[in-house]
């Protein structure tokens, strides 16, 4: 049953808003949450949210609330779209008020630090009451600065539940927000995640002035990273040909809008860690998720040289000409050397 009635969009940051226009666009009224009262009254009052997407007026569809109630009772369908690192703290808020028979999507792409939990992990731990199999992923190269000018976009929307997934399909495509769906949710949500690492590698290795094959590198060897830890994991290899995969991993390692991209080449300049998130103002998932990533590959023994050298990069102060260097003076390998196996052909066999 297609989606008809209310629906909620959980928290008022840049991509909560870019998808409460999508949303709008598709003629839903609209509830933003957000904890921030002066953010609440500009939405309601003048129509935009200034600190995220400025100079852009929102649709008078959408209304905010700081009522985690008043925002998700009766919705239809709630999107959350929380950093990773508030994902918990919302999903807790969220509990006492959401149906069963509601649509739940999340579009966040990160761990949970300590956990390492996915997303899907984390709504499901806290949302005890909610059919887990039917919760929805929404991930894929979308910048929030660029879904808000209705640029063309393609996006991916993952559920165990295939009728969940076609509902997500049914409420968010349009003429420039095309969405496809995907059974593979482990897969969606790691690629959607893991890309962040290689953007932000992406980033420093602009700001150096290593040039473009250093960069195609980064995105072809990453690719190979995420890969192998999704699959271990448990996704599907074919996920990571896709808009969750490549498709993320080209427009963040290449667009002047991604964080990522923008911490990277900032720490280049020799900016500290710090310093970075804080000139940012926004939310920039590829730090934790090294780290988190960093831990997996020692959970599930699967190398990711390049986040291990970024590892260092962010938390140990090593150098990123010497963590390059590392890279390149590797042993030598065959190229897919690590995912051969019985179902190759050659001599590599
Ligand atoms: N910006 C994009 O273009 C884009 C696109 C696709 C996916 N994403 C993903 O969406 C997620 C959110 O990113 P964003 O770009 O919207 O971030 P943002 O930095 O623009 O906004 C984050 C918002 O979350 C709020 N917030 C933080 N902690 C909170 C808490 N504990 N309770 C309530 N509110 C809290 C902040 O006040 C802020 O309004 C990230 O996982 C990101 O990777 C972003
Ligand atoms: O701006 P970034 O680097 O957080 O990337 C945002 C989106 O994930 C791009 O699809």
């Amino acid at each position: 049953m297609p989606v008809s009635g209310k629906t909620a969009v959980l928290v008022a940051g840049s991509w909560g808003t870019a998808i409460a226009s999508v949303l709008a666009d598709n003629g839903r009224d609209v509830l933003l949450w957000s904890r921030n009262r002066d953010q609440v009254r500009e939405i309601n009052e003048e129509h935009c949210n200034s600190r995220f997407l400025p100079e852009v007026l929102l649709s008078s569809r959408i209304r905010a609330t700081d009522s985690m109630e008043e925002a998700v009772k009766d919705a239809e369908a709630v999107v959350v779209v929380a950093p990773s690192s508030a994902m918990r703290d919302i999903a807790g808020q969220l509990k006492p008020h959401l149906s069963p028979d509601s649509l739940l999507i999340h579009a966040t792409k990160g761990f949970e630090a300590g956990s390492l939990k996915r997303m899907s992990e984390v709504l499901a731990e806290e949302l005890t009451s909610y059919d887990s199999n039917r919760l929805v992923v929404l991930s894929g190269p979308s910048h929030a600065e660029e879904v808000i000018r209705q640029c063309p976009t393609t996006v991916v929307v993952a559920s165990l539940d295939k009728e969940a997934a076609e509902q997500a399909q049914d409420l968010l495509i349009n003429s420039y927000f095309r969405v496809y769906t995907n059974p593979d949710v482990i897969g969606v949500e790691v690629g959607g995640a893991l890309k962040n690492i290689i953007a932000l590698g992406a980033g420093l290795s602009d700001g150096l002035d290593f040039g473009d094959n250093a960069k195609a590198a980064l995105l072809t060897r990453g690719l190979a990273e995420i890969a192998r830890l999704g699959t271990a994991m448990g996704a599907s290899p074919l996920t990571f040909a896709g808009l969750a995969g490549i498709g993320d991993l080209v427009v963040t390692c290449t667009s002047r809008h991604s964080r990522n991209w923008r911490a990277g080449s900032m720490l280049a300049q020799g900016h500290s860690l710090e310093e970075v998130l804080t000139r940012m103002g926004m939310v920039v998932e590829g730090v934790k998720t090294t780290q988190a990533a960093y831990q997996l590959s020692r959970r599930y023994e699967i190398s990711m040289p390049i986040t291990e050298q970024l590892y260092h990069v962010l938390f140990d102060g090593k150098n990123p000409k010497t963590a390059v260097e590392h890279l390149m003076g590797r042993g030598p390998r065959h190229e897919t050397e690590e995912i051969a196996d019985d179902t190759q052909n050659g001599w590599l066999r």
